[in-house]
């Protein structure tokens, strides 16, 4: 099956728990119906709002409430959820975690959040993960009848050698979850996930929330899907939406066959390991 879909469900995260899986599952739904999707991605933190002194009150052990509500939804529409990320509770520590289910409801892959976001921007903005979250140590790729899918959250788009090893490993799309905000939206956002298509030679699906004003932190949206060549080729503005686009791979094997950059790695020059 070299085509197939992938849906961006960009939703309005709220404190209430309850509601955001109420959405989740509704704007599953209709991306299956709507959009005839193959695979879903929802957005990091989108159960709670992206807030640290409130992750460990809607944190779950796995498999917790959350993580069945995604498997079975994947089950009953027979669909990949990719379930953007929620706050993870594992032996008395929190992680932002990304949980992964085929088809059949199965989890297959489970990635905790690498780089934990700390930045003090002047006058921008000051945010510490590492306050209350403890980084995973694993790079994140799962395999699906599809083909391979790395996993990886927000911040974690800023580090290149994440992404390349993940293509090391066998990646042909990356998906990253990711709630940028109001600073470094604007300034990053789209310029990280067109260079990260067009130097790895995959499609690219990063999930932004929606815009809410209401919240502590305002996430930029702007979602988008960029395809090999690093095009755009399905973005959305800061509502609410779903969007979604056709991943042909046999056009990541033409794109890396007439521009070859994997082949042409000078491992012998430089090591990602230094
Ligand atoms: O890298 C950025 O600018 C934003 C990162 C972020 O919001 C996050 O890691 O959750």
């Amino acid at each position: 099956m070299s085509k197939f879909n992938i849906a961006i469900c960009q939703m309005n995260v709220t404190d209430s728990k309850r509601k955001n899986l109420e959405n989740a599952r509704k704007m599953v739904c209709e991306a299956v119906k709507e959009k005839k999707a193959d695979i879903i991605v929802l957005p990091e933190m989108f159960n709670c709002p992206y807030d640290t002194k409130v992750m460990s009150e809607y944190a779950e052990e796995y498999d917790g409430e959350t993580s069945q509500v995604l498997a079975a939804l994947a089950k009953e529409l027979d669909v990949y959820i990719i379930g953007g990320s929620i706050p993870e509770k594992s032996e008395n520590k929190l992680y932002n975690t990304s949980l992964i289910f085929d088809n059949e409801g199965a989890i297959i892959g489970r990635h905790r959040k690498v780089h934990l976001f700390d930045v003090d921007i002047e006058n921008g903005i000051r945010f510490k993960e590492s306050d209350v979250l403890c980084p995973g140590n694993e790079v994140t790729v799962v395999e699906t009848k599809y083909c391979k899918i790395g996993v990886a959250i927000c911040f974690d788009i800023r580090f290149p050698e994440l992404m390349r090893s993940m293509v090391l490993s066998g990646a042909e799309i990356i998906v990253v979850p990711g709630a940028f905000n109001m600073i470094t939206g604007p300034a990053h956002w789209d310029a990280l996930i067109k260079v990260r298509a067009i130097d790895n030679q995959v499609y690219f699906i990063a999930a932004s929330p929606a815009r809410n004003e209401k919240a502590n932190y305002i996430a930029y949206g702007h979602s988008a899907i960029v395809n090999p060549w690093g095009e755009f080729i399905a973005w959305a503005e800061e509502r609410e939406q779903i969007i979604c686009s056709e991943i042909d791979l046999k056009y990541i094997e033409k794109v890396r066959n007439e521009l070859p950059l994997l082949k042409n790695r000078r491992e012998s020059v430089y090591s990602i390991n230094s």
